[in-house]
């Protein structure tokens, strides 16, 4: 079976373009159930299930991947769900360090109806101690050497202090490595003040950090400009079926693709950073590949990520954004959190020692590799 047991081989990057290495603190086994309508309260049969590995930096490799963009994903897992989680990974051909920890990976689930609607429930995950969280930090610090972007996704589990992607930002700065952020709330907040090459917020994360209401695109593009001076080098802010705005020092621009029958938005934004990453991670071209990405994830079911088959790029426009445009999803109001770097664990800017007796990272090559 999959390759918990495999000795550790630790392969050199093959080099083609980028190289992109993602990180992800809280992964998922992603199960999908398609439901003719929500009731609550209700005994509802679904029409279908399926069970996708997840978790935010999983979904970017699992993009990439699917693209045949170079990728390794660093994936902490634990318990039964863990190990399904690894095999998912494995049977899919994911290149991936995987990091055993004591907690039980969490599992998410998805409720979708047939108009795109999507309910998600996701649970916490399991606290990582702070041995754990310095052997990942390690790993990652392991492997980024060969990598031209580091991808920071996803929520921090329990316990884990929300300064911890602000201290991969500052321990990659000056390496000619670029830090990609996606995650919400503090841990956004503090990510900020490190200066990540990018971070890809959506609505709810945008309102959230500025403490602003998000109505029209001329909003999003204030508070894209908020968090470049508060730290960011570029922002590709996601505003699901709205599109995207991209601010950035060269411009800002605008864009969306048409998704006529939608099935499932879960990891749209993450197939849309990989998208954004894999065309070059600038400009108007990158923005257009990260929107026939997201778009062509919507398409598809559950967290199935899109493969070259899927991705249209004739059905995406973009162009200078209309500040006026008023957003079909309007997000009113959310204060950012006034004390966002909580607690140190580890000390400022240091990630620790690798902990002791928590068992080896194991480096998976992938199966067609073998
Ligand atoms: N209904 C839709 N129609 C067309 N495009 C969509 C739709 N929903 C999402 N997208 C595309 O996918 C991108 C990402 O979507 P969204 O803003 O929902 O990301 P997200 O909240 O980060 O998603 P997730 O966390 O599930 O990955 C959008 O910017 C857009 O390009
Ligand atoms: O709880 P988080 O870490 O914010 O998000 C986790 C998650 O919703 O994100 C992915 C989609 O982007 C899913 O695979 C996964 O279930």
């Amino acid at each position: 079976m999959a390759p918990l047991d495999d000795d550790c081989v630790r392969r050199p990057y093959r080099r083609v373009a980028v190289v992109i290495l993602t990180l992800t603190l809280n992964p998922s086994l992603d199960r999908t159930i398609e439901i003719a309508s929500l009731t609550r309260g209700a005994v509802i049969r679904a029409a279908t299930a399926r069970l996708d590995p997840g978790g935010k930096g999983v979904n970017v490799s699992r993009a990439l991947l699917a693209n045949s963009v170079v990728s390794r994903a660093v994936v902490p897992f634990g318990g039964d769900e863990g190990r399904q989680l690894v095999h998912l990974l494995w049977q899919q051909g994911l290149d991936m360090v995987t990091v055993p920890v004591a907690g039980r990976t969490r599992s998410n689930v998805t409720l979708a109806e047939p108009d795109g609607t999507v309910t998600k429930i996701n649970e916490p995950g399991t606290a990582l101690s702070p041995a754990e969280l310095d052997t990942i930090a390690d790993t990652v610090l392991a492997e980024a050497h060969e990598a031209d972007w580091v991808v920071a996704s996803g929520s921090l589990p329990p316990e884990v202090p929300a300064d911890v992607y602000a201290r991969l930002c500052r321990r990659f700065a000056g390496a000619g490595i670029h830090v990609a952020v996606d995650t919400s709330g503090p841990a956004l907040a503090s990510a900020l003040d490190a200066g990540p090459a990018l971070v890809k917020p959506n609505l709810e994360e945008l309102a959230g950090v500025t403490g602003r209401p998000i109505l029209c695109v001329g909003d999003v593009v204030e508070a894209a400009v908020q968090l470049r001076a508060a730290g960011a080098r570029t922002v590709l802010a996601s505003l699901g079926a709205d599109g995207a705005v991209l601010v950035e020092e060269q411009g800002i621009w605008y864009g969306e693709a048409t998704v006529t029958e939608p099935r499932s938005s879960v990891g749209a934004g993450d197939a849309m950073l990989a998208g954004f990453l894999a065309g070059g991670a600038r400009g108007e071209a990158a923005l257009v590949e990260a929107l026939a990405w997201g778009a062509a994830a919507v398409r598809l079911p559950g967290s199935r990520m899109p493969g070259p088959g899927d991705i249209r790029r004739d059905g995406v426009r973009t162009g200078r954004p209309d500040p006026a445009r008023l957003l079909t999803s309007a997000v009113w109001s959310e204060a950012a959190d006034p004390n966002p770097a909580g607690p140190s664990l580890t000390g400022p800017d240091h990630l620790g020692p690798a902990g002791a007796g928590l068992g080896e990272p194991g480096h998976h090559p992938p199966p067609a590799s073998r």
